[in-house]
């Protein structure tokens, strides 16, 4: 799947949208595009008239030319349907591969208390329950509910390094299609039959529920109009021409036509739409919607978590810090019984260090201690001993204020090491047992490489990034300023970040996010680009517009990226379609007018061979920019990270400088070709 996703045009997708070029030729399907369809209405009149030249007024001299005409026409229409068609091919090659792993998986369902019955998976609903044990495939989307198992997710990641699922958590959400490798779960069904994750990922890729985005219809209506109005022109151009005593020929008034309206633009639209949605996808992000990455594109303001998205999260305990009167031989052990059974890495981490620095503990003390988790409302994590005692770590404002609930005094230079610490970047974390503080963990994260570089790319591309954090203010700063980000929050709890994305909406601000955890999924559908990760929970996938499949919550710094391409992409390809009609304009209006006011061949500034080769000219380039732009308009414009209105000037430099000039060079070597027949 992923090799099938990364790859590039195949002979089999180019053959297929040859084909496909012809069937998308059915006026109904040309309907869907105004400025295409303007031209194959143009294409079925130039026909007619090749085919009876006498039941229009036209003499058998025309034939020659008015076939031309058509043929040229025909083609135009054909490239912009082929264009359509090759950008849609590469979902379709996806989505028949997906559908293969879709294939008649069984499942174990649970009935009544005991029973298990074996049906196929496309039978099962939401609710129900399935056993799947080591080697099977998983029968569809749902919640680990028992148990824990490694499982094989390259089917929909490509990655395949198995991940662990587990019941309860953060990790619990798994995915129909996927196998599992090792042990055994029970899950809990999440979907119905079509409705499943991948299902929804091949009505994605094959582009079946296609919808035109918002900027997209808007630009729509535009060439919607500038085609009616240039329509009009040409129509009313006949009557004007013979009052004044000049016979215009209606395929040359065709041809004129077609230059005018934007007809490259209208050919390459819609596949400059499903390229963005793909090079999303090649990226291992699954966007819910076009307008989704439309939406990434327009972003003013990103929200990033510290640990795990812009440092590496791996938070490693590298020194106690004994404070008052404690050793820290005491404060090691009260640290590792702490954390017997906390399984993040902070805790596993405390472990290790104990073990390396060679202190021990009591297993007396500690056995039958009721574990007490690690929440992020909380901020710490810890043991209730069956002595009664209570032992907690975690944030140290968090910690103090727990001891100070119980009477406890807080230790002279608690504050002055936890600075230390938090100033370096690390995370403090108090150790206390009931009312005494013990001392510091020293947490080590480290930014990661390269994240200074993007957050100043953003910047420069007028992206506002907020860094919100659980951690203190102190080491938040530190980190802020190391990784360079502009704001930071720190002792955020979850519910902060919906606060943060309120705030800026209410600012006028398009807002972007990621977030994997439950706690999350209001937070990721409040913001406009809400990027969960694929090893998230249910919950955070279904509110999100994106999943990342890879799980690396600071893709969201390309998903912009590749929104502003796309957008991008659109405005150029628009800028450089509507600058070519000066050209065209050039060599068809003293081509129509030449023979009655031979004053007009001043106008013939690129001095073009004869009347019918200046139009043929102007029409063949007309038709060959199309093919010749669908590499651009499915890779996207070359990117740089320029705020919008620098970006802006530079492309109308660029495409509409570009846009005037090409077609007179264009046009000339075609007419010294045509010129040769005609
Ligand atoms: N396993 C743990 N046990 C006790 N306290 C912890 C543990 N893990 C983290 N903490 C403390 O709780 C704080 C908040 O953690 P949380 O995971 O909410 O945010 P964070 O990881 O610091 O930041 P971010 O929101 O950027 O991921 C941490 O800064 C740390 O002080
Ligand atoms: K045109
Ligand atoms: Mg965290």
């Amino acid at each position: 799947m992923s090799a099938n996703r990364k790859s590039m045009l195949t002979a089999a997708i180019v053959n297929r949208a040859i084909k496909i070029s012809f069937l998308k030729l059915n006026p109904r399907s040309m309907m869907k595009n105004p400025v295409m369809f303007v031209v194959e209405v143009g294409t079925a009149v130039v026909l007619l008239m090749t085919l009876f030249p006498g039941a229009f007024g036209g003499t058998k001299d025309d034939v020659g030319f008015n076939a031309a005409v058509f043929f040229i026409l025909l083609v135009t229409v054909l490239f912009a349907n082929f264009a359509e068609a090759l950008a849609e091919g590469r979902g379709k090659a996806q989505a028949d591969a997906l559908k293969n792993t879709k294939k008649d998986i069984q499942a174990r369902k649970r009935v009544g208390a005991q029973g298990v019955a074996i049906v196929a998976s496309t039978e099962l609903r939401k609710g129900d329950i399935v056993i799947v044990e080591q080697g099977e495939m998983i029968p569809g989307d749902g919640e680990v509910i028992e148990g824990l198992a490694s499982v094989d997710e390259s089917a929909i990641t490509g990655e395949s390094a198995p991940v662990i699922k587990e019941a309860g958590g953060d990790f619990s959400s798994v995915t129909g299609g996927t196998r599992v490798v090792s042990d055994r779960i029970v899950v809990r069904i999440t979907s119905d039959p079509g409705e499943t994750f991948i299902d929804r990922m091949i009505s994605l890729v094959e582009g079946a529920k296609r919808q035109k985005t918002p900027n997209e219809l808007a630009l729509n209506t535009l060439l919607t109009s500038l085609t009616l109005i240039f329509l009009i022109v040409i129509v009313t151009l006949g009557p004007i021409a013979k009052y004044l005593g000049i016979e215009l020929q209606v395929p040359v008034l065709i041809a004129l036509l077609v230059c005018l309206i934007p007809t490259t633009i209208g050919g390459l639209l819609s596949a400059i739409g499903i390229a963005g949605m793909d090079r999303v996808t090649r990226f291992n992000v699954l966007a819910m919607s076009g307008k989704a990455v439309e939406a990434a594109g327009d972003i003013n303001t990103v929200i990033l978590d510290k640990t795990g998205t812009i440092t590496y999260g791996n938070r490693m305990a590298c020194e106690f810090a004994s404070v008052g009167q404690s050793s820290e031989k005491e404060l090691a052990s009260w640290a590792v019984i702490s954390s017997l059974q906390d399984e993040t890495p902070e805790g596993r981490s405390v472990l290790e260090l104990s073990k390396k620095l060679g202190f021990s503990y009591d297993e007396a003390i500690a056995a039958d201690g009721v574990f007490v988790e690690f929440k992020a409302e909380t901020r710490m994590s810890g043991v209730d001993l069956r002595d009664g005692r209570q032992v907690r770590k975690g944030a140290v404002d968090a910690v103090k204020k727990w001891v100070a609930a119980q009477g406890g005094t807080i230790p002279v230079d608690l504050d002055a090491g936890s600075d230390a610490i938090a100033r370096e970047g690390g995370t403090p974390l108090a150790v206390a047992v009931d009312h005494r503080i013990y001392g510091l963990i020293y947490l080590k994260d480290t930014v990661k490489p390269g994240m200074r570089d993007r957050f100043e790319q953003m910047r420069q591309m007028g992206i506002k990034t907020i860094m919100c954090t659980g951690d203190n203010p102190l080491t938040a700063a530190t980190i802020a300023r190391e990784a360079g980000v502009d704001e930071f929050i720190a002792e955020s709890k979850p519910e902060d970040k919906i606060a943060v994305i309120r705030r800026e909406q209410s600012e006028g601000k398009l807002v972007a996010m990621t977030g994997d955890g439950t706690n999350d999924a209001p937070a990721l559908a409040q913001a406009d680009v809400g990027l969960a990760m694929n090893s998230g929970t249910v919950a955070a996938k279904e509110a999100a517009n994106m999943v990342d499949l890879d799980s690396d919550p600071s893709k969201i710094i390309e998903v912009v990226s590749i929104g502003k391409q796309l957008l991008m992409t659109r405005g150029a390809l628009t800028t450089f379609s509507i600058a070519n009609d000066i050209a065209k304009y050039f060599a068809i209006i003293p081509a129509m007018f030449i023979l009655a006011i031979p004053e007009m061949s001043v106008l013939n500034i690129m001095g073009l061979g004869s009347p019918k080769s200046a139009i043929l000219s102007a029409l063949i380039f007309n038709a060959i920019i199309i093919p010749l732009l669908i590499p651009l308009a499915m890779k996207g414009v070359a990117y740089k990270a320029l705020s919008a209105s620098k970006l802006l000037s530079r492309n109308i430099i660029v495409y509409g400088l570009g846009g005037v000039i090409v077609p007179f060079i264009g046009i000339k070597l075609i007419d010294l070709i045509v010129h040769l027949w005609v």
